[in-house]
């Protein structure tokens, strides 16, 4: 493993985004003309096996604290070792708009590929390319290089720069069902209405394929998320009183972004059979 952290800047007309090797993190990203759409806080700390805050967190192969006989299975490192993984860049790939990142189960210690929820023998191989211009996209696709099906949860944990979040509202949910992250996983319908923030958590995995609108009244802006292979969204705002608390964050940070999560996970988890591969891929523009 190479313990060095190299961050890339990739920076074209359209466009600029930086984009670190650890964890195939994509730190922030800038359509041109605009504000950051990915949010990077105001400190970045870099620590093997800590995960960065902000950005885009690549979440496999399980979600959180990953879901065993229907209940959270209480496996560390919360949402999974490939954001705390040390990726490799295929060279080749390498442009101004574009990077595509490699990662190899045989590469992840034996008793983290463990905690995979098809188990220790789990194989695989795992590509994330990340395409930089007036839009970002980010792929992730996940083969199964074993000989037994390998089954994995995965998430693109956007973190989007918003003014307020207070300010902020989110439509393309209206009736949907989702799990309160919140409230002890309970399961609710949004309303009519589109998704506010008043400042207190917000932590919900939607059941949601669908393109989402985040309207930013401070920035006048609005963003769009679009994504494929992935049947669930989760939003998430940590609020005033729990954002606070987090240690790499600034007092006061919460309120500056709002993620919106492409996601497979719980009962979505993806089970593909040896040879095969599933992609998640998520795009975000400034509408
Ligand atoms: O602090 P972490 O590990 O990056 O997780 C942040 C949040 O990530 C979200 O995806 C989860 O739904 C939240 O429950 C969690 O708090």
């Amino acid at each position: 493993m190479d313990n060095t952290y190299t961050i890339r800047n990739i920076v074209n007309e359209d466009g600029s985004a930086l984009v670190s090797d650890y964890g195939a993190h994509v730190l922030s990203w800038t359509p041109k003309g605009h504000e950051p759409v990915v949010w990077q806080p105001k400190a970045v700390y870099l620590s093997e096996g800590t995960a960065i805050r902000g950005g885009v967190p690549v979440i496999f192969p399980w979600f959180g604290l990953g879901y065993e006989n229907g209940e959270p299975a209480g496996k560390n490192p919360r949402h999974g070792f490939a954001r705390t993984a040390f990726w490799h860049v295929d060279r080749d790939t390498l442009t101004d708009r574009h990077v595509l990142y490699t990662l190899e189960s045989d590469e992840i210690a034996p008793e983290l590929l463990a905690e995979t929820p098809s188990g220790p023998d789990s194989k695989f191989h795992a590509e994330y390319d990340v395409a930089v211009s007036d839009t970002l996209t980010m792929t992730l696709t996940v083969e199964n290089t074993g000989d037994a099906p390998l089954t994995f949860e995965a998430a693109m944990h956007t973190y989007l720069h918003v003014g307020d979040v207070r300010c902020t509202q989110i439509s393309g949910l209206v009736d949907t069902p989702y799990l309160d992250s919140a409230d002890d996983f309970a399961p609710k319908e949004q309303t009519t209405s589109p998704l506010a923030f008043d400042g207190t958590m917000v932590d919900r995995i939607y059941q949601s394929e669908g393109t989402l609108l985040v309207h930013d009244e401070a920035l006048h802006r609005t963003i769009m998320v679009e994504k494929s292979g992935s049947p669930q969204t989760v939003v998430w705002n940590p609020g005033e009183e729990a954002g606070n608390k987090i240690g790499d964050l600034m007092e006061g940070e919460w309120h500056d972004f709002v993620c919106v999560e492409a996601v497979v996970n719980r009962d979505s988890a993806v089970t593909i059979e040896p040879g095969e591969a599933y992609s998640i891929s998520q795009t975000i523009r400034v509408k």
